[in-house]
Formats: C-alpha cells, sequence, structure tokens
C-alpha cells in the first residue's frame, strides 16, 4: 500500500513527514509505558524507594513532553496535508487527460474521470492521511509494547506475539472477505448509476408510457443491489467477530498467565501491574484495527480507480512533430481501423480522397463507418493500417495541437457552455472582432436567431444550450468553425426532424462552409438537399467505400447512393406531409 501511495504522489515528502511524526509518536508511547517496569517496581513495596523511581519519573515527564510536541507539530501538517496531497494529485490527473486521446472521451470514460477528479481523488488524500496514522500507531504501538514486555517478561512477551500472530491472520480474512463484498456492492452501485441517469434521460418516453418511476428493469436493479449489501453486511459480520473473540481471548489468556506468574511467585506484584498496564495498551490499538480494515479497504479501491485513469494509453507523439500543414488536403490509403475492444474492423481498406474547395458528403447505412471516418481524420484514434494524410503529412506526425486547430468538428448534438450566446462564439476565437462575429453569424444564418433572442448576443444560452433548439444549436457549431477560420470542417449533420426553417438554414450554412476555395467540407449527410449540394459523394458499406462520384453521377448508375437518397426523399415528404 505504502508504495502505491508512493507510486501516486512521486513527491511524497508530505505524507513522509506526517507519517514519520506519527511514527514517532506510537514507538515514544510505547517506550513511555515500558517506563512503568521500574517505576512500579520502586513504589509498590513496603518501603517506597522514591530515589530510585526519581530518574525514571524525570524520563517520563521528558518523554511526554517531547509526545505533546509531537502532537502539535503532527496536528497542522494533517490539515495541510489533505488539502494539498488532493490538488497535487488531480493536477497530475488533469495533465495526463490532456494527453489521451479525443477517442477515450467515451460517455462512461468521462463519468469516471468526473468520479476520479472530485471524490475519488479527495476522499484518497483524505483517506491517505486519516486512516494513515491510525494504522501506524495501532501496529507500531503493539510492536514497541511487545519489545518493552521481552525486557520484563520474556514469558508474556511471548503471549502476546502470538495473540498478534492469530490477530493478523484473522485481519487478513476480514480484509478479503470485506474486497469480495465492496466489489460486489461496487458492481451493483455503478449498474443503479447506470439506469438512475437512463430513467432521467427517458422521461419523457417512460412519461408517456405511463413509466415515470422507472422500468421493472430498474426496480430489479435496485433490489439487487439492496440484497448485494445485505449479504454484504451478513458475511463480514463474521470475520468481525472472529477477530475480536481473538483480542478478548487473548486478554483472557495474558490475565491466566500474569496471575499463575504471580500466584507461583515467580514475579513480583509490581512487574504483574506493569505487564497487565502493558497487555491493556498491546491488545487495545490491536482492536482498533478492525475497524480500520473497512476505511483501508475503500482507500485501495479509490486508489485502484485513480492508477486505472492515469494507465489510460497516451496519444504517441512523434518526436520531431510537423508543426505545420500546406493544404487542408485530406487523404485514406488503405485505412484499416478497429475500435479498441471491437471485434471486427469499423473501416477495412478504406482509400478516399477529399480537396480544399470541396464538399464531400459522406453517405451510407448505420453502422457502415461514416462516424469513423470523421474520427480518424481528428485523430480521435491511429488508424492499424494503411496511411492517413492530412495536408500530405501523416496525421501521426502532426503536432496533434495544429491538427486540432485546423479542424472543427459540428457534431449532431452541440454542446453549448451555460454562457451568453457571444461568449460561446467566442470560444472559438476569443480576440475576433464585432465585425468577424457578425460576419460568422451570418454566413452560419445565426444571424436571424440572434435577433429573434430577447437579450440578442447577450442571451444566455442556459445549461447545454437548452434554450436553443437542435437545429439552432448546429448553427453556433458552424458560426463557430468559421470563426476558427478552421480549413477542415468535419459535420455531422442532425439525422433527427428539423423544422423547415432550421433545415433550409443549415443547408446553406455548410454549403457557405464549402465556399471557402482552403476549407475541406466532409458532412456526414442525412438530408437530399445536403447530398444534391456536395461536389462529391463517398457511399460506405460495411466499412467499405461503396462508390463515389457527384451526386449526379451515382444517381444515374442507381446504386447505393441512387437508393438512400430516394430513402432520405420518401422520409422527407413523409415529415412534410405529417407537418401539414
Ligand atoms: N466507440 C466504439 N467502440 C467500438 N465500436 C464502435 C464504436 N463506435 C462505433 N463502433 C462500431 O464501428 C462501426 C462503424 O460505426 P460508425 O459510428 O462509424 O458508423 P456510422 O456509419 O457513423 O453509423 P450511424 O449512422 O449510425 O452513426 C459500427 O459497427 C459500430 O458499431
Amino acid at each position: 500500500m505504502i508504495r502505491r501511495l508512493h507510486r501516486l504522489w512521486p513527491d511524497p515528502r508530505l505524507l513522509s513527514r506526517l507519517w514519520s511524526l506519527t511514527a514517532a509518536q506510537a514507538v515514544l508511547q510505547g517506550l513511555l509505558l515500558g517506563l512503568l517496569v521500574p517505576i512500579l517496581d520502586a513504589v509498590v513495596r513496603p518501603e517506597p524507594d522514591l530515589a530510585s523511581a526519581a530518574p525514571w519519573l524525570v524520563l517520563g515527564a521528558a518523554g511526554a513532553l517531547a509526545y505533546g510536541v509531537l502532537s502539535v507539530v503532527a496536528d497542522p501538517v494533517g490539515y495541510a496535508a489533505a488539502g494539498a496531497l488532493a490538488a497535487q494529485l488531480r493536477q497530475r490527473l488533469m495533465r495526463h487527460v490532456a494527453t489521451l486521446p479525443l477517442g477515450w472521451f467515451t460517455a462512461e470514460h468521462k463519468a469516471r474521470l468526473a468520479r476520479g477528479v472530485t471524490a475519488d481523488v479527495g476522499d484518497a488524500a483524505q483517506l491517505a492521511v486519516t486512516i494513515g496514522g491510525p494504522v501506524i500507531v495501532s501496529t507500531l504501538l503493539p510492536a514497541t509494547v511487545v519489545a518493552v514486555t521481552f525486557a520484563a517478561d520474556w514469558r508474556v512477551a511471548l503471549l502476546l506475539c502470538a495473540i498478534a500472530l492469530l490477530a493478523s491472520w484473522a485481519l487478513r480474512h476480514a480484509a478479503h472477505v470485506s474486497a469480495v463484498s465492496e466489489i460486489e456492492l461496487e458492481r451493483a452501485a455503478t449498474s443503479v448509476a447506470g439506469r438512475a441517469i437512463e430513467l432521467g434521460q427517458a422521461q419523457p418516453v417512460l412519461r408517456a408510457a405511463g413509466h415515470a418511476e422507472g422500468t421493472p428493469r430498474m426496480r430489479a436493479v435496485l433490489e439487487e443491489h439492496r440484497e448485494t449489501y445485505r449479504e454484504g453486511m451478513r458475511r463480514a459480520r463474521r470475520p468481525f467477530f472472529v477477530y475480536t473473540g481473538v483480542v478478548a481471548a487473548g486478554f483472557v489468556a495474558v490475565l491466566a498467565l500474569i496471575a499463575a506468574l504471580l500466584l507461583s511467585g515467580r514475579i513480583e506484584v509490581a512487574l504483574a501491574i506493569a505487564l497487565l498496564v502493558l497487555a491493556a495498551r498491546f491488545l487495545q490499538p490491536l482492536g482498533n484495527l478492525i475497524d480500520l480494515v473497512g476505511a483501508l479497504r475503500a482507500m485501495t479501491n479509490k486508489i485502484t480507480r485513480i492508477e486505472e485513469l492515469l494507465a489510460a494509453p497516451v496519444l504517441p507523439m512523434p518526436a520531431d512533430p510537423v508543426r505545420a500543414i500546406g493544404s487542408a488536403d485530406v487523404e485514406f490509403s488503405h485505412v484499416t481501423f478497429t475500435y479498441p475492444g471491437g471485434d471486427a474492423p469499423a473501416l477495412r481498406e478504406v482509400s478516399l480522397r477529399c480537396r480544399p474547395g470541396t464538399t464531400t458528403a459522406l453517405v451510407g447505412p448505420s453502422g457502415s463507418g461514416k462516424t469513423t471516418v470523421t474520427r480518424l481524420i481528428a485523430r480521435f484514434f491511429d488508424i492499424d493500417s494503411g496511411l492517413l494524410r492530412v495536408g500530405g503529412v501523416d496525421v501521426r506526425e502532426l503536432d496533434p495541437g495544429v491538427l486540432l486547430d485546423e479542424i472543427a468538428i459540428v457534431f449532431q448534438e452541440v454542446y453549448l457552455f451555460d454562457d451568453t450566446i457571444e461568449n460561446n462564439l467566442r470560444l472559438a476565437h476569443p480576440e475576433a472582432t464585432w465585425d468577424e462575429l457578425a460576419q460568422a453569424a451570418r454566413a452560419a444564418r445565426l444571424d436571424e436567431v440572434v435577433e429573434r433572442l430577447p437579450d440578442g448576443w447577450n442571451t444566455r444560452v442556459g445549461e447545454a444550450g437548452a434554450q436553443l433548439s437542435g437545429g439552432e444549436r448546429q448553427r453556433v457549431a458552424i458560426a463557430r468553425a468559421i470563426l476558427k477560420r478552421a480549413r477542415i470542417v468535419l459535420v455531422d449533420e442532425a439525422s433527427s426532424a428539423l423544422d423547415p426553417e432550421n433545415e433550409a438554414a443549415i443547408t446553406q450554412a455548410i454549403a457557405n462552409l464549402g465556399d471557402d476555395p482552403d476549407r475541406t467540407v466532409i458532412v456526414i449527410a442525412h438530408r437530399p438537399a445536403t447530398l444534391a449540394a456536395a461536389d462529391h459523394v463517398i457511399s460506405l458499406d460495411g466499412g467499405r467505400v461503396a462508390e463515389t462520384g457527384t451526386p449526379a453521377q451515382l444517381l444515374s448508375t442507381g446504386g447505393a447512393f441512387a437508393r438512400i437518397s430516394r430513402q432520405y426523399e420518401r422520409a422527407r415528404q413523409w415529415r412534410i406531409a405529417g407537418h401539414g
């Protein structure tokens, strides 16, 4: 455990300082108890010999003073340590996360990261401070007492050693049971969290179906969690009783041995009293160890979760990265890629080219690999084989910062910060002038949205942009791309139904993006108008390129693209009929 903590905090000076102070206190306490032997020996006799007790009493007073000083020094170190350790670890985690490929940020990983950075880091640091001290005291104090007892009476000392051995066996058993229960409970808690998120997200659907309070699956998961908890508590009780039984039986055995030694005249009354006090101070901290097992286990789990985050593989960095690209040319040459953990390639031998000044529409059935193409261009993941060049440079040779500066992504679900519309736009170019903002808004057809909003540019968009419709949020994202002057824009057109105004505006905005002769626009297209306006279409199927050409060429061949176009057109007409 100490080694793991040292790995988490490569500069463990704070912890080492705190723990050495606590260790010194524990050893000092044990040694002070040892002074009881000569003191009682001098005092508990028919004619007390105060003179021979005096030096020990002086030594005891000096020791008590030193103990007090250590406590005064250790307290503030402890308070400071928890905060400082959490801050150090948070910084380390955030530095590491900044080097991870964007593909790592799945919903599950984001949830783990949020939990790691907030709860786990804070708790692990707090526990390292609050649990570390008592664990040191509960092990070092009994060890010192045993050493001191050996100097007084070897028979009692040996018995204490035997009790310690038995107790450590019972403790390991309790720790094992607690670990198993904790893992099961954690698994059940993750299931509950997953279903709770689902419950929140699916509220509109659930209410419509009359299940607002949850689905039978949710109730089953909650029941499983309760059962796991009950079973875990029941299982953890037995080793707890075994351990406390060992400690209590140990005390009875010590009492019996001391009584036997006293009655047989092998030790004096004074020594018997001193040995009893030593045995009590040996057993009491030993007894506390069982209460620390659960906390230690919790700390171990938190540390494991933090270690897992720190172990996430970073994006390989080229030794001498290319810091600029000449053009926004994008080229795939026999690219094959399988997602980490995936069982089949998402793209197989894909070759395609998207040139600056053109708009390429990616089409294909669900799961054909359209999103994967865009993710690979932005280097969310590295390809397995083939070559992916941006501006003629292998993306793996490009400085990741430069690549992301050149690229803007317009996701289907655009995330906006709970801030004004102006600040959400400025994120792309903080120093943009008003003219630049207005121009980008015009090109993205955002200007008409801003005009309608009660406070214009100063209107707050609400949490995640909830004040705006999906189509309006996409217009903000397109305006951001223009403002950023990104030379490669990757758009995942909204596949859900948009009102006719938003639909026309987004089609126009995407067309405006493509007007720049230096810009390469790649759109995962879901609308006939976008398909018709594209210069070039790449039709994917099962991770392979099925067809390429201009929309007119592909329509005339009557292949997959023509089929998809007809489907899109039919869906649109249904919607229009539905609105009418
Ligand atoms: N994060 C991921 N991990 C593992 N497999 C994935 C992941 N994302 C996508 N896939 C798989 O890769 C393949 C291609 O998916 P991709 O999302 O690129 O398809 P798509 O054409 O964009 O589909 P859609 O139109 O439904 O968004 C699919 O088989 C999909 O299941």
